[in-house]
């Protein structure tokens, strides 16, 4: 049965998406690929359970997570275990356009970038959601994490589409609901667990990116 978590097979479960953001550390703090991308996959899950509105962002995400797919299954597969190992392997080749698009418009580089930075935005708006009270709009939430983060990089059209629609997100307590772990604090409790996860893999990610000068790539 449909339900606004979506399908059974389909239903979105915070726990999952903690247990990926948790195995995506190497011992040697690399962040594996793989689990980065399934736990987009699973957070892809929820928005798709919200409807049509989100659509965009939804197609925009699945076709990021894509291209890295396409990659880590490719004939330079072994590159691709990591982002460490991503990077090396694309700036050695020069198969990264650095300054304006080239003649590698999807590098596996910018293409993660792009995820990268909706990263930020997932764990602000997570924070603020943690730490919200019963009164607190989601959509509210969601417009200030996007603000501070991912706007700055979308164009005018992008983000009014964006902030419409955010307009029609579910109130905090089906939000909640949705996470599937229990009262709310369970899931504040959890979302506490999550926050330092998706923190570490992004500060990794973005110290990597600065040290090569990619946080800018077309
Ligand atoms: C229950 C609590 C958990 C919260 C679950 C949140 C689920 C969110 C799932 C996915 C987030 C979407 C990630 C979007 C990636 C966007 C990447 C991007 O910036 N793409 C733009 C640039 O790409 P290029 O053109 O350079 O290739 C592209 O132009 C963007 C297009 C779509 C609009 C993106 C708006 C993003 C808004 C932030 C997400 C809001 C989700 C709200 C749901 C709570």
């Amino acid at each position: 049965m449909k339900t606004m978590a979506g399908s059974e097979d389909q239903k979105f479960s915070l726990q999952e998406v903690l247990d990926t953001f948790k195995l995506c550390l190497s011992e040697n703090k690399e962040v594996y690929l793989e689990q980065y991308v399934a736990g987009w996959r699973g957070l892809v899950k929820f928005l798709n359970s919200l409807g049509s509105v989100f659509g965009f962002i939804s197609k925009d995400a699945v076709s990021k997570i894509q291209i890295l797919v396409s990659y880590m299954k490719g004939e330079n597969a072994s590159h691709y275990a990591t982002v460490q190992s991503m990077v090396k392997y694309e700036l050695d080749n020069n198969l990264v356009d650095v300054n304006k698009k080239g003649s590698h418009p999807e590098s596996g580089c910018r293409t993660l970038l792009r995820l990268h930075r909706a990263l930020r935005w997932l764990e602000l708006f997570l924070d603020r959601l943690r730490t919200s009270t019963e009164d607190s709009k989601t959509s509210a939430l969601c417009a200030e994490a996007y603000n501070e983060s991912l706007a700055q990089h979308h164009p005018w059209m992008i983000r009014k589409a964006a902030g419409m629609a955010f307009l029609v997100l579910p109130g905090r307590q089906t939000f909640f609901e949705v996470m599937n772990v229990g009262p709310p604090e369970q899931v504040v409790a959890k979302l506490g667990e999550a926050l330092p996860l998706i923190s570490e893999v992004y500060q990794i990610t973005e110290d990597l990116y600065a040290q090569h000068n990619l946080l800018d790539l077309p």
